[in-house]
């Protein structure tokens, strides 16, 4: 029912701390809403169908402010900064042996206030209490955002919908110490009798990139990998029945374990490959041979009990860890448990609950979570750099980036507000990274000399491998550090013209040969890389992603973008089944999906058309 200009109903809500004021008007012409809230501020919409009117972060003073001191910092060049002993001493700081200096931002003292103001207009210590409190804050899927919850210690309260959720955690965390100790100690074997010495953890997205993560890094940790003895972790992501094959290939049945990693347990890809691997053990040992094989991950235990997964096998999570933000949950606990042993495990979520209650409870100027975020959203909304590079100096964090790259783009990656607003700027950064120095044979010309991308710099004062031969000038990890201190200054001193011509450079090289410099990195060098460091590494990262959000004001905590590829994938299935069990033409997809899928059936014909023998052949 509409009333022309009327103010139809007036709400008022309290709910925990927050005041809730919202005018309707179910008129065509106005609707009023006013929510006081850290996360939804004042928002008008005159006429739904045509002028929406909102209090976004970039209506406020203090971006404007930001947006007008970029003329300042672009008079300015990274040489001159970094010649200010002052300024760079207060950008670097240190907390829990990690050491960051942030001195090669395009950044003076006065930005760095200024990104403190615009924190203060975005309510950013109301949205990180928020979190840690419980409040729902992804709004649109209505739930908390609790993984700080996952690695609390047993002692502490954090409460979610009025419950201490973490009892529930630590369950969960028992009931995995004493399952892996089983596994581990042989206690508990599979169908035949055989030790469990292999796990393939299957899962995709949140459900493996973090584990993958973890494991990479502390399989050349001495004490993890004298722990992990000559167990093997395998993970098993990719639909691709490649990675099927690479996966079993060389593994056996008797002596592997099956992890089903998947908090809906609907994914297609993961289902798949559990019925496949389902498939691989049961024909090998009998179906039986499932409830030995065979455990599960999930928030969805009764899809887990369907799929024939013993109930008592299965590991919980909650609905409140999102899926990017779950390997310390179940999701990375239980494999990394199984591979390591719980307490090497238990040093790792130690780690990042060290950053928690730092950020928590850190002021901003001390902050490394909340400096790190404000100085990304410095370099993407002011700057203008779209992009991210994470080079950490240590092959051990090769899968650093991939795991950061869903961190952060599938939470930051929006286009709209937290209230529906379409955002009139770019949220979100592009992230991607190698380690170094291999990074510097690849993409580093680019960021030389190509586009400016900021750079993260992560090194480590102790290798976790050390080696010093004889005759070298200094020992493997030298080498690699070297490079850790030369490139940030490359990137930002670089090298004039003036300076190749008095080293009598040929004039026609010099423009090739000049590098402009005043490229922004920072640096964070960490004391080792044991299972307690990776875990502070993890938080560091997922807390300077949300700072990102919370500054931008969207739902860094929902990903509705991965949605429309999956349905149309699905009808794209329906299609592939039509044309090959019942000769069906390719119909109701534009003529480009069209031509595509025909030519795909029409070369595939030879394809076996009845279920094929599973046998890797690499
Ligand atoms: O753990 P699940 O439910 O299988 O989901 C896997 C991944 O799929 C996504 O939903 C996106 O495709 C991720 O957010 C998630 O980490």
């Amino acid at each position: 029912m509409k009333h022309k200009g009327l103010i139809h109903a007036i709400f008022y809500s309290l709910h925990r701390h927050l005041f809730y004021l919202s005018f309707y008007s179910y008129s065509s012409i106005v609707r009023l809403q006013i929510h006081i809230s850290p996360f939804t501020r004042l928002f008008f919409v005159i006429d739904p169908h045509h002028l929406q009117m909102a209090t976004l972060i970039s209506d406020t003073a203090a971006w404007k402010d930001m947006k007008a001191h970029v003329g300042e910092i672009d008079k300015t060049h990274l040489r001159d900064l970094m010649a200010e002993t002052d300024r760079c001493k207060s950008m670097m700081l240190e907390f829990d042996g990690i050491f960051l200096d942030y001195s090669r931002q395009r950044a003076t003292v006065d930005t760095v206030s200024k990104l403190f103001a615009l924190a203060e207009e975005a309510h950013l210590k109301q949205k990180i209490d928020s979190m840690f409190n419980g409040e729902h804050i992804n709004s649109t899927e209505n739930r908390s955002v609790l993984h700080v919850a996952l690695r609390a210690s047993k002692d502490t309260a954090i409460n979610s919908d009025g419950k201490n959720v973490v009892p529930d955690v630590w369950h969960v965390l028992d009931k995995i110490k004493e399952f892996s100790d089983k596994v581990r100690s042989g206690s508990w074997v599979g169908a035949t009798g055989k030790a469990l010495t292999n796990v393939i953890a299957i899962g995709i997205g949140g459900s493996f990139l973090g584990p993958l993560f973890v494991h990479t890094a502390l399989q050349t940790d001495p004490e993890a990998s004298k722990s992990a003895g000559g167990r093997q972790l395998r993970f098993l992501a990719n639909v691709d029945p490649v990675d099927v094959a690479r996966n079993i290939s060389g593994l056996d049945p008797e002596t592997t374990l099956v992890v089903v990693v998947s908090k809906t347990f609907t994914t297609a890809e993961t289902m798949l490959n559990a019925r496949t691997l389902r498939e691989w053990i049961s024909s090998a040992l009998g179906p039986q041979a499932v409830s030995k094989h065979m455990v599960a991950v999930s928030t969805n235990l009764k899809l887990v009990e369907k799929f024939g997964i013993d109930p008592h096998n299965a590991f919980a999570f909650w609905d409140w860890v999102g899926g990017r933000y779950s390997v310390c949950s179940a999701v990375g606990v239980l494999p990394l448990s199984l591979q390591y042993g719980f307490s090497v495990i238990e040093k790792f979520l130690k780690g990042a609950r060290s950053i928690d209650q730092h950020f928590h409870s850190a002021p901003f100027e001390n902050n490394i979570p909340v400096l790190l975020g404000l100085l990304s959203v410095w370099n993407v909304s002011f700057l203008g750099y779209p992009a991210r590079a994470i080079l950490p100096y240590t092959q051990a964090l090769e899968k650093l980036a991939p795991h950061i790259q869903q961190v952060s783009m599938e939470s930051n990656g929006k286009g709209v507000s937290i209230d529906g607003v379409r955002l009139p700027f770019e949220a979100g950064e592009i992230d991607f990274g190698e380690p170094g120095t291999n990074g510097q044979h690849s993409f580093y010309q680019l960021i030389h000399q190509g586009r400016v991308i900021p750079c993260d710099f992560i090194g480590i004062v102790k290798s976790q491998q050390p080696v010093y031969l004889k005759d070298e000038v200094v020992n493997n990890h030298d080498e690699l550090m070297s490079n850790f201190f030369a490139q940030p200054d490359a990137l930002a001193y670089g090298k004039t013209a003036e300076q190749l011509q008095s080293e009598n450079v040929a004039s026609h090289l010099v423009p090739h040969k000049t590098f402009t410099g005043n490229r922004p990195s920072l640096s964070l060098l960490l004391p080792s890389l044991d299972a307690y460091r990776i875990g502070q590494l993890l938080a560091i990262y997922e807390h300077r992603i949300a700072v990102e959000g919370f500054v931008w004001g969207i739902n860094s905590f929902d990903q509705w973008g991965v949605e429309l590829g999956k349905s149309l994938a699905s009808q794209v299935r329906k299609q592939l089944h039509a044309s090959r069990k019942k000769g069906e033409s390719v119909e109701g997809f534009n003529f480009s999906t069209t031509k595509l899928l025909t030519r795909y059936l029409e070369a595939s014909a030879d394809v076996p058309s009845e279920p094929t023998t599973l046998l890797p052949n690499i």
